[in-house]
């Protein structure tokens, strides 16, 4: 469904996105005022983004920066280069965004950025261009104390390494702290590569401690190997759970004893190849060309981390596994969500399963603001602790609470900390 309301188009996932915090704020018994002021962006930003083409002539690509809420701090929140998103999409996204930073105690509001582009179809010098134009695009409204924007779908380290060097040229003096997920030879933190799959898996293990005892010999399948789906497979195996199903935009590959998680990570990549080829021919796995495979699969835990709206109405009822781990931004609808509510089906939502990544790009940011630099193993320990604590307040919160799902724990736990800034500030 799409139609205009206000200035600004609103879709399926936007709306779902409202419908949440709508619930949220009636739960947590907080003023309507509330919702009118975070149903909105702060700010929204529009460019177009010229780039000549290798074979001749240039294409002009559309982008957008969107600023939500800054009450708790700065602007955070990655970007997105993806054919099919939508300025709608980004309003979402930036919205869970403030969600997502609350929550997790960070000195951030929330905000999102977006280019309608596939990656995948422009050389690697396009990208370059594209990734320098759509800086130099949002430069005036970002900032290292201002907007830091990070990767999202379709983005990257060295994406970022771009963006950080055109901003840095036209300040004429280094900012390393202005973009976060750099790779670690310009300001990054090697942690931040693998900090939100890091973070869903340690998600995934502390719910499975509450629900069976431990997550050793768990079977697990997860949809989407990019950035967060190809980490969470291999932190999840390290810490003893058996993953047997991975997905891409292609298919399913599935190996009942269990899939060399190894060779994604040495294989898969923005610009890898499809699993079909990598399992079929070196781990004899079975690759189904359909990748809504997934769902039905029976398995202990399912992790969505590709999309959002993938877990709708008409297949909610299909999901067998008892824990569902949301690594993907709003892959569950709320018509979804009570399906699964009522069925027993225990889903840990996105502003505390995926917050990993931007918890790491907090501490990164922490780092450059002071030129400071620690140490792998350190800020892993740092990710995990705020992990496993995050997890461990939105669960006695949920168990408090009759009725609850615990994605309404976790939102009204970060609208709570949203209203008290308000009020204080005296916005409210
Ligand atoms: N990167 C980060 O740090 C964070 C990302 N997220 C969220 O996690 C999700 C994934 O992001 P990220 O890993 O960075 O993105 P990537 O671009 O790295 O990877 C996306 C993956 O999803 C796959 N995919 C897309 N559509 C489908 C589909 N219909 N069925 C199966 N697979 C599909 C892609 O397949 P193919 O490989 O074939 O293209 C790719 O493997 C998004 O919702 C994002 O917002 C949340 C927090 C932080
Ligand atoms: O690391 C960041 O700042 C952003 C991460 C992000 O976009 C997300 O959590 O969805």
């Amino acid at each position: 469904m799409v139609y205009i309301t206000g200035s600004y188009i609103i879709n399926a996932f936007l709306e779902n996105t409202l419908i949440t915090i709508r619930r949220g704020v009636e739960l947590a018994g907080l003023p309507v005022e509330l919702y009118e002021i975070l149903s909105r962006p702060r700010r929204v930003l529009i460019v177009n983004i010229p780039v000549r083409l290798d074979g001749g002539g240039f294409e002009v690509f559309e982008g957008y920066r969107v600023q939500h809420c800054d009450v708790l701090g700065p602007y955070k929140g990655g970007v997105r280069f993806h054919p099919e998103v939508t300025l709608a999409d980004d309003v979402a996204l930036a919205i869970l965004m403030t969600l997502k930073n609350s929550l997790a105690g960070l000195p951030y509001g929330g905000a999102k950025g977006a280019v309608r582009v596939d990656p995948k179809k422009l050389s690697q010098r396009e990208l370059e261009e594209l990734s320098r134009g759509y800086a130099r695009a949002i430069a005036p409204l970002i900032g290292d104390v201002v907007d830091i924007p990070a990767p999202d779908v379709g983005t990257n380290a060295q994406i970022m390494a771009w963006m950080v060097d055109e901003y840095s040229k036209i300040k004429g003096y280094n900012v390393p702290g202005v973009f976060t997920s750099k790779p670690p030879e310009l300001w990054g933190n090697p942690v931040r590569e693998y900090a939100t799959g890091f973070g869903v898996a340690v998600a995934t293990r502390e719910m499975a401690k509450k629900l069976w005892g431990g997550i050793e010999g768990k079977t697990v399948a997860i949809q989407g190997m990019g950035n967060v789906g190809r980490w969470t497979a291999y932190w999840l195996e390290k810490m003893g759970a058996k993953v047997i199903a991975v997905s891409d935009i292609n298919g399913v590959a599935y190996r009942k004893e269990g899939l060399n998680v190894e060779l994604i990570q040495k294989n898969k990549g923005l610009t890898g190849p499809a699993l079909v080829e990598l399992f079929t021919t070196k781990d004899n796995a079975e690759f189904v060309k359909n990748p809504d495979a997934i769902f039905k699969l029976d398995v202990d835990i399912f992790v969505p981390a590709a999309i959002e709206n993938v877990i709708r109405g008409d297949n909610a009822g299909l999901v067998k596994a008892r824990l569902v781990v949301e690594g993907a931004n709003g892959p569950t609808t709320p018509e979804a969500e009570r399906i699964l509510y009522e069925r027993g089906v225990v889903v840990v939502p996105d502003i505390l399963a995926n917050a990993g990544g931007v918890i790491m790009s907090y501490l990164e940011w922490v780092e450059n603001l002071q030129w400071y630099i620690w140490d792998e193993e350190e800020t892993r320990k740092r990710l995990e602790n705020i992990m496993v604590n995050n997890v461990e307040r939105v669960y006695k919160r949920w168990q408090r609470e009759k009725g609850w799902t615990m994605r309404d724990a976790a939102i009204v736990t970060a609208l709570e900390r949203i209203y008290n800034a308000m009020k204080i500030r005296g916005w409210i």
